[in-house]
């Protein structure tokens, strides 16, 4: 049974078409990163899946029940970290997390919960006095509560430095070596590689692309960059290039020596021995694979990646 189900779904703010026709699922036990730029429709999405707002059209399950009509059971079982910070100034980090555990009526310990995201030195601090990272941690640890069946995390990073998107990486690893499906969103890509199983790519409430890191990577034209560095080249040696069959294009830069700029998914080594083959002398070269955030350009823009 697949933890999260979306099928068909769209949803209309007046004119405003935010998701159309959206249909993807998250399986049991894996993470699963939701990407896309800013008002591509991430946050609508998870609004639906919890049922903070209604679609228009189409159908959502979460954990094999329907989100509409069995919001109470699946928000009991579920932990969220909601975008935006929504802590209480006046509160402490032991009171939010009191609130938390009474809500889901278990026995956790909120210390133990503020040890594991950092924060544990400041459980008697009011949160009003909270910089950005320290709230967002409050919020993940509240989210941890209870052992939820499902994590929710809507732009996790936001406001944490390198350490804290680093610890918080490790927490989604934990949570989900104990079985915890993590479905999370962001709009940076480097953030979810480290940690998604599969990545789907939300451009205009559309879902462009679902795989692993690995899959999308390789799905991308011209995923890698071969600069050859050669003694000369001629109009034939290029054509030929130009010709092979994992090579979309092939440039020459410079002139002494000259350098060959090659976009090829598939095998380098046909490129060097078709210009040996021609008595072209290969001195050097240098690959560069597309990175990920070339990928996540090339599914959300539309144009066409070129590693560099
Ligand atoms: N309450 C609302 N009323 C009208 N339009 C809305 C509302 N909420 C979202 N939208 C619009 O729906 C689209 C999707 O927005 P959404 O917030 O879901 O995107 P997002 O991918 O979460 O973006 P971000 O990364 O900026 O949070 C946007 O065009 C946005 O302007």
């Amino acid at each position: 049974m697949p933890a999260i189900t979306v099928d068909s779904l769209t949803k209309s703010y007046g004119q405003e078409l935010a998701l159309d026709d959206l249909s993807f699922q998250v399986e049991e036990g894996e993470v699963f990163g939701f990407l896309g730029p800013n008002g591509a429709g991430k946050s609508t999405t998870i609004n639906v899946i919890l049922d903070f707002i209604r679609p228009t059209n189409g159908r959502v399950e979460v954990l094999g029940m329907n989100a509409q009509a069995h919001s109470r059971e699946i928000r009991s079982r579920t932990g969220v970290l909601p975008e935006g910070v929504e802590t209480y100034d006046r509160l402490t980090a032991r009171q939010h997390l009191e609130f938390a555990i009474d809500s889901k009526d278990t026995d956790d310990d909120p210390r133990e919960l503020l040890e594991r995201v950092g924060l544990a030195d400041a459980i008697d601090k009011k949160a009003g006095g909270y910089s950005k990272g320290m709230s967002q941690r409050l919020m993940l640890a509240m989210a941890l509560v209870g052992e939820p069946d499902l994590l929710i995390l809507d732009e996790p990073s936001t406001g944490l430095d390198p350490n804290g998107a680093r610890e918080m990486r490790e927490i989604v690893r934990e949570e989900n070596a104990r079985g915890a499906t993590v479905f999370f969103s962001s709009h940076i890509m480097e953030q979810v590689e480290a940690v998604c199983d599969r990545v789907g790519i939300l451009r205009d409430g559309e879902m462009v692309a679902v795989d692993t890191v690995e899959g999308l990577r390789d799905s991308v034209e011209g995923g890698t960059s071969l600069r050859v560095t050669v003694d000369r080249i001629d109009d034939d040696a290029l054509q030929a290039v130009r010709s092979l069959p994992d090579v979309s294009d092939a440039v020459v830069e410079g002139e002494s020596p000259p350098t060959l700029v090659v976009q090829v998914s598939g095998s380098k080594t046909a490129v060097l021995t078709e210009l040996e083959d021609r008595g072209v002398e290969v001195r050097d070269f240098t690959t560069r694979e597309a990175s990920l955030e070339d990928v996540f350009q090339s599914y959300t823009t539309g144009t066409e990646v070129e590693a560099r």
